[in-house]
């Protein structure tokens, strides 16, 4: 069943066009790469998604439901879980107020994402603002299963961190779709590390999607052509 799909949308920052027609669809179960050059799109496309942006044209499905109406919230109610760019947790709070209070019904609870994250469990009563680049990640991480999502969104989520680091939120990425068949979008500069896990890829230049298919195909002159690798 087609989870999320959009049709020729188009978004604008105020005077500034960003998003000239965007075409994507996401499966249940799926893993989608989200990709494109710099400043391509890609980031406005999940916070139209996210309801964070309004789009001025076209269409955004969510579940069966059109998401032109909704705000943030209820988008997240809806079952979109974002892992936004730059590690947003609450400074202030513990690993453990940090995950509780992201918590909805379902079967990821504190138990489940500690056991993914076994490094959150040993620091459940530290503050957030004390962990390293990587911990607040895989914080922002289960703070997003913590809501128990339809499809996460993750934008740029192991963007700065030590190979090692990214290596071990790829694998925690791995188990969760493996285990669970939670569908994502994923958006990230490392083809490789995407080709581990993504189903399929759409590609936007300047705005438009101009590639879709496997993610085996996103090689060669596809690659070479939009993303110049
Ligand atoms: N807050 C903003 N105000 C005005 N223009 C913006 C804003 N954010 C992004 N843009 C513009 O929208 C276009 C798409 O940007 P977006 O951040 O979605 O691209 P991206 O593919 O995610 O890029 P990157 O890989 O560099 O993160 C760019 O031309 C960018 O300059």
């Amino acid at each position: 069943m087609t989870l999320l799909h959009l049709e020729r949308v188009e978004a604008s920052y105020g005077a500034a066009q960003a998003l000239f027609g965007v075409d994507l669809s996401v499966e249940e179960g799926e893993v989608l790469a989200l990709m494109g050059r710099n400043g391509m799109g890609k980031s406005t496309t999940i916070r139209v998604i996210c309801r964070l942006m309004k789009h001025s044209r076209g269409t955004v499905h969510f579940a069966g439901r059109d998401l032109a109406q909704l705000s943030p919230h209820a988008a997240a109610r809806a079952g979109l879980g974002l892992v936004p760019e730059g590690r947003r947790v609450f400074a202030p709070l513990t690993v453990r107020e940090n995950l509780i209070a992201a918590a909805r019904p379902g079967p990821w609870d504190f138990a489940k994402v500690t056991r993914l994250f076994p490094r959150l469990a040993e620091r459940e009563g530290q503050v957030a603002r004390h962990l390293s680049g990587g911990e607040q990640q895989m914080l922002a991480i289960g703070r997003a299963l913590m809501t128990n999502p339809r499809l996460m969104l993750l934008d740029e989520a192991t963007e700065g961190l030590a190979p090692v680091v990214r290596q071990e939120i790829w694998d925690a990425l791995d188990a969760v779709r493996r285990e669970t068949g939670l569908a994502l979008i994923v958006v990230d500069k490392s083809l490789a590390e995407l080709g581990r896990i993504a189903d399929c890829a759409t590609i936007l230049e300047r705005g438009r999607s101009v590639w879709t298919g496997p993610m085996s195909g996103v090689a060669g002159e596809v690659a070479n052509t939009y993303l110049g690798v």
